[in-house]
């Protein structure tokens, strides 16, 4: 469904280099990245801020050029069938909104069935569809200026799936949603892919939507992929420490078991590292034989901790 090879993107930027001069130089900010996704996939694109993640939906869905390397989606160059390529992909930029603001969200639907030149029976059928699983009947005759931000996510996920795309790109769907809205939508997320097959590519900074929906995941930094697995894989790949957390019988010093390292204290309560390498049983028994104990648990590193590893410059490969 989408094939990258060798695909680099550079932006000329100009920088001021005395009063009056400036210098031209080349940001790179995707760097001979390469990968697939097959149709029905789910997949997570993480990285930090800067890592190239916009700028590869961009290319994906033909509002950039690349400056070098080979897109196909759909099996189409993104760049020269862009018309033809946005009736087989939705795309849904969390920040910001293709609905029309002044017009209730029915019109903005009624307008996109005609750019899209949707049939008008097929384009019935599939509203009545999405407007049930969405819950939009309430908010149909609404101007889209005043929705809710969650409202106004569901609407935008409308529009991007009327003309029934085989491929879903999403970049931050859930941003500033709150908790019901943004289960809301995973759930409607989950639901077109197992259901319709819809290909999904969802670009997040919140690893709940990675969690809860990704069996893939891919990592990029720099413009690289730095990961490219399954999200089990990532977490044991990047071996982030687990979390021994010990209750003393009272507050006192306490000397990490071997391998470990102390994280914080608080009263009785000790929180320690311990490293993929260092057996866990083997630092309880040694807390257990040296220390008074009333409770002791392990906590297995989240995603959160895993993300954070790696985003810190431990690269890992899959
Ligand atoms: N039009 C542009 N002109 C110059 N530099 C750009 C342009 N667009 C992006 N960049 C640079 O390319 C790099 C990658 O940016 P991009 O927006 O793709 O990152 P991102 O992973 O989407 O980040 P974020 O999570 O913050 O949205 C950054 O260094 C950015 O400053």
């Amino acid at each position: 469904m989408i094939r990258l090879s060798g695909v680099t993107k550079t932006f000329p930027v100009h920088r001021k280099s005395g009063l009056i001069r400036r210098t031209r130089s080349l940001v790179t900010a995707v760097d001979g990245m390469t990968f697939e996704v097959e149709r029905g996939e789910f997949v997570g694109y993480l990285g930090p801020n800067g890592a190239g993640k916009s700028t590869t939906i961009k290319m994906l869905t033909g509002i950039l050029t690349a400056s070098g390397g080979e897109i196909r989606v759909a099996g189409l160059d993104p760049s020269r069938r862009r018309k033809e390529l946005a009736r087989r992909i939705g795309v849904v930029f969390g920040q910001r909104t293709t609905l029309w603001w002044d017009l209730p969200l029915g019109d903005s639907f009624a307008l996109i069935r005609h750019l899209y030149k949707v049939d008008q029976k097929r384009f019935a059928g599939r509203l009545d569809e999405l407007t049930e699983l969405l819950e939009l009947a309430p908010f149909l005759q609404t101007p889209v200026r005043q929705l809710s931000l969650g409202q106004r996510m569901r609407g935008d996920l409308t529009a991007a799936l009327l003309h029934s795309p085989e491929l879903l790109v999403l970049d931050e769907p859930t941003i500033g949603l709150d908790v019901v809205s943004k289960a809301a939508v995973r759930e409607f997320l989950a639901r077109i892919n197992a259901e319709e097959g819809t290909t999904i590519l969802l670009t997040t900074h919140d690893l709940g939507d990675i969690e809860r929906l990704c069996r893939r995941v891919m990592v990029i930094d720099h413009g690289r992929l730095t990961f490219d697995g399954a999200l089990e894989e990532l977490r044991a790949t990047a071996s982030a420490d687990r979390i021994l957390i010990v209750d003393l019988a009272s507050p006192g010093p306490l000397a990490p078991p071997t391998g470990t390292r102390l994280i914080r204290r608080e009263g009785p309560r000790v929180w320690l590292a311990v490293p993929a390498d260092v057996s866990a049983a083997s630092a309880v028994a040694e807390v257990a034989g040296a220390h008074d104990v009333r409770d002791i648990a392990l906590r297995e590193p989240d995603i959160e901790d895993v993300v954070t590893r790696l985003y810190q410059g431990s690269p890992v490969q899959a």
